[in-house]
């Protein structure tokens, strides 16, 4: 194979191509602007038909619009051309000419996969891949590499000059967010992103392997080629946390895609956004399985009976005065202990939510409390009975016996009238909140996380107990989301007052539902087709309508319903440093997949928390048992080879068993280490900066010395940054800080080390006071 640059007739034939590209581009912008202001003006608005339409076309006409945007930078990257004289250019979307022929194919696209596969061994029917540099919408540049000479024509043959396109990203200066990698996405990369939709794919891969990266284009892949299904249900994407997803923010945008859901594990639960971290041995306690049967036992306790018989006073009379009334006797209603137990064992029987077997409890409740009433009113009766002779008028004996069908209605009528009556009262309703409460779910752990002897009672030991023990009201931890998340489970919804309402929705979803199905149907000769010739009815179900037209707001993209719903279940999720999870999270992510079309990316080698992964087996059989397949990436582009060594003797020394990834890169300034008296590291940050002439510096260091640092900007120069906070990130420089701190702040040191020296893409620089770890002795002094 050889690899040129080509000559500059080569470069303007390719930029008149280029330049009728953007043509269609703007054309098809226009297109989708003029659509979306005549959607905005369409007939009929104001009507509910109008503004449904209104709604779901411009809608429909923004969403592409965004994407046709999103494509400007870099529309088109590559060129194929193959033995039989075809010649297709490949770019970020696909575009027709005016005859509908392809001038441009989509990268996700079956036919431009030998842009990514073909190798010198294995070129399949391509004679050359052409990469295109271009700036704004100028070709300045064009890398070719020639699988087959001899097939060349002589003109082209000439015409090559080289540079490999993928060692020339790699070497450019980071900016704080990471880019989209598309012209230069390797094979083994290529399989990751192409992998099939269904099941669990995990991919397993060392430091700067392009996991995320991957992980990211196979987002968009499986969106271009399972529209349909995943438009509908949305892709989650969680990261480690907010830094990381704000450094990825803008690669599915940067290609075309921008409907998707980011989140990270502290903020997966609706409503809570957590950032505080447990210590390690809090985490292991709140991350490992057996905290599900501790939340069950929780919320069990929640569900009381009195240790004696219960005892509730009520009005025996009242009177008005001055306008109100007032009580001015009481009466004790008691129902004895065992009919307590009774009613309890009943509702739990029912194996539904807390709050949903709550109404069982308390109708019980309620009914035996309602049978005191009428038999203390008896005896009552009787009592005054015994002083008093009836006149006998005579007649009384010529009253047929009631029938006992009759008789039964009528009490049971005269019970649930009681009932109601006795609902109403304070008393009554304080007794059932106390036996048997709603609740929400964080109410109860962070009521359980604020009471040693809850947490005792419901199943953890005193250690643990004493371990996890913190004041009411304290900050949400990551690892707390998944307890609340359980919690949310074993409770349900609070259905009191509820019902109706959910009833009623219900009714007015089904008309809605109705509605939307009509207006498909209305809508089919109303033929709107994008650039894959798709309908409206393609473009939308019915759900997604009706949901649209119940809110009447600004229309719900699927990624936004989908944030909001606990409870939504996603087409497809994508786990990034997924070996961060423990236990418990695991549970709350599968929750979100049902189907387990799963991507699971992370790195065994580099588990930090003590309650993350040990191998993914472990991790995935509770839920896809031997039914995940895993792909391995090997080799590192981010990490040169000089610093990588010095990573793979921490590795050697933590994890014997990993095998560390391979630099595709040589050649960067030597890694070393400074020794100074005090870790003042100003500078070394200084001589580092002028080293990398432009470009971003980290400072990692050892979390107790992470104090006083203000929030994290990554597009800053300079950040310091924890090892956690620096996960799955990179920079030009890094200067790690007192390395034997580092060691010993976890169980995980040694994994945490790893970390942060490989987040460099061209120096590292350790500063250490105390004697350097024998495992980077390979450091220059
Ligand atoms: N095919 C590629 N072309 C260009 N750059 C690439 C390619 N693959 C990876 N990179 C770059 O390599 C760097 C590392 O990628 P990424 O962050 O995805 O790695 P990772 O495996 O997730 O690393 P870590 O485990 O350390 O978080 C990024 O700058 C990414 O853009």
């Amino acid at each position: 194979m050889s690899s040129r640059q080509v000559s500059s007739p080569q470069i303007e034939a390719e930029q008149s191509h280029i330049t009728m590209l953007y043509c269609h581009l703007d054309e098809a912008r226009e297109r989708a602007e003029t659509s979306l202001k005549e959607a905005h003006r369409s007939p009929g608005v104001g009507t509910a038909r109008g503004m449904v339409e209104r709604e779901m076309f411009s809608g429909e006409y923004a969403r592409r619009l965004a994407r046709l945007n999103g494509v400007e930078h870099g529309l088109c990257f590559g060129r194929v051309d193959d033995s039989d004289g075809e010649t297709l250019y490949i770019g970020r979307i696909g575009l027709r000419d005016g005859d509908g022929e392809p001038v441009l194919i989509d990268w996700r696209a079956p036919a431009a996969r030998p842009f990514y596969t073909a190798t010198p061994g294995n070129p399949g029917s391509l004679v050359r891949r052409r990469h295109l540099h271009t700036r704004n919408r100028t070709v300045i540049g064009v890398d070719d590499e020639v699988f087959d000479l001899d097939r060349m024509s002589d003109a082209d043959r000439r015409s090559l000059v080289g540079e490999a396109a993928l060692l020339a990203t790699l070497r450019r200066a980071r900016t704080g967010k990471m880019s989209e990698v598309v012209a230069t996405i390797q094979i083994e990369q290529d399989r990751v992103i192409r992998s099939g939709l269904h099941g669990t794919l995990v991919v397993q891969g060392g430091p700067g392997t392009g996991k995320t990266v991957a992980a990211l284009h196979r987002a968009a892949y499986l969106l271009y080629t399972h529209r349909d299904v995943l438009e509908r249900r949305g892709v989650l994407i969680i990261g480690p946390n907010d830094l990381f997803s704000r450094y990825i923010e803008q690669v599915l945008p940067s290609l075309g895609e921008s409907d998707v859901v980011m989140t990270t594990l502290g903020r997966l639960y609706p409503g809570i956004a957590a950032t505080a971290e447990d210590s390690p041995s809090q985490a292991v306690i709140k991350g490992a399985l057996r905290m599900a049967e501790v939340m069950a036992g929780a919320v069990q306790d929640r569900q009381r009976v009195p240790r004696g018989d219960l005892e509730v006073k009520i009005p025996a009379r009242t009177s008005v005065r001055g306008g109100k009334e007032v009580v001015v006797d009481w009466t004790t209603l008691r129902v004895d202990h065992g009919t307590c137990v009774i009613a309890r064992d009943r509702a739990r029987a029912l194996r539904s939510p807390h709050n949903e077997s709550r109404h069982v409890f308390v109708l019980d409740m309620l009914r035996a409390l309602a049978t005191a009433e009428a038999e203390q009113y008896e005896r009552l009766m009787d009592e005054e009975e015994l002083g008093v002779v009836l006149p006998d008028d005579g007649d009384s004996w010529l009253e047929l016996p009631p029938d006992e069908e009759e008789m039964r209605v009528e009490e049971e009528e005269t019970l649930r009238e009681a009932c109601r009556v006795l609902w109403e009262q304070p008393t009554v309703r304080q007794a059932m909140d106390e036996l048997w409460p709603i609740l929400t779910p964080e109410q109860l752990v962070g009521e359980l996380l604020a009471d040693w002897e809850a947490m005792l009672s419901a199943g953890l030991d005193a250690g643990e107990a004493g371990e996890l023990l913190r004041p009411p009201g304290a900050p949400w931890t990551v690892g707390d989301v998944p307890l609340l998340d359980e919690a949310a489970e074993l409770l349900g919804s609070d259905l009191t007052g509820d019902r109706e309402r959910d009833r009623a929705n219900a009714a007015e979803r089904r008309d809605e539902q109705a509605y939307a199905r009509d207006v498909l149907t209305y809508n089919e000769d109303f033929e709107i087709l994008d650039e894959a010739g798709a309908r409206l009815g393609d473009l939308l179900d019915v759900g997604t309508l009706a949901e649209r037209h119940h809110d009447r707001g600004p229309a719900l993209t699927t990624a936004q319903r989908a944030a909001a719903d606990r409870t939504w279940v996603y087409g497809h999720v994508i786990l990034d440093e997924a070996q961060e999870l423990s236990a418990m999270a695991w549970r709350s992510v599968m929750r979100r997949i049902p189907t387990r079309s799963l991507t699971v990316v992370g790195d065994i080698a580099q588990t930090g928390s003590a309650a993350g992964a040990r191998t993914w087996e472990e991790v995935l059989a509770p839920y896809a048992e031997e039914r995940w397949r895993e792909e391995r990436l090997m080799i590192n582009y981010r990490t040169p080879a000089e610093i990588m060594d010095v990573a793979a003797d921490v590795l050697r020394a933590v994890a014997p068993d990993q095998v560390p990834p391979q630099s595709v890169r040589t050649g960067e300034a030597p890694p070393r280490a400074i020794r100074q008296t005090s870790l003042d590291f100003a500078e070394v940050v200084k001589s580092e900066l002028a080293a990398i002439g432009e470009g971003r510096l980290a400072v990692i260091v050892p979390n107790a010395r992470h104090t006083g640092f203000a929030e994290v900007d990554l597009e800053a120069p300079v950040v310091v940054l924890t090892v956690t906070q620096s996960k799955g990130l990179e920079f030009d420089a890094v200067v790690v800080v007192a390395p034997d701190e580092i060691l010993a702040q976890s169980p995980k040191g040694g994994h945490d080390l790893y970390v942060a020296i490989t987040r460099a893409t061209k120096r590292l620089a350790v500063v250490h006071e105390a004697e350097l770890p024998d495992m980077l002795a390979k450091l220059a002094r």
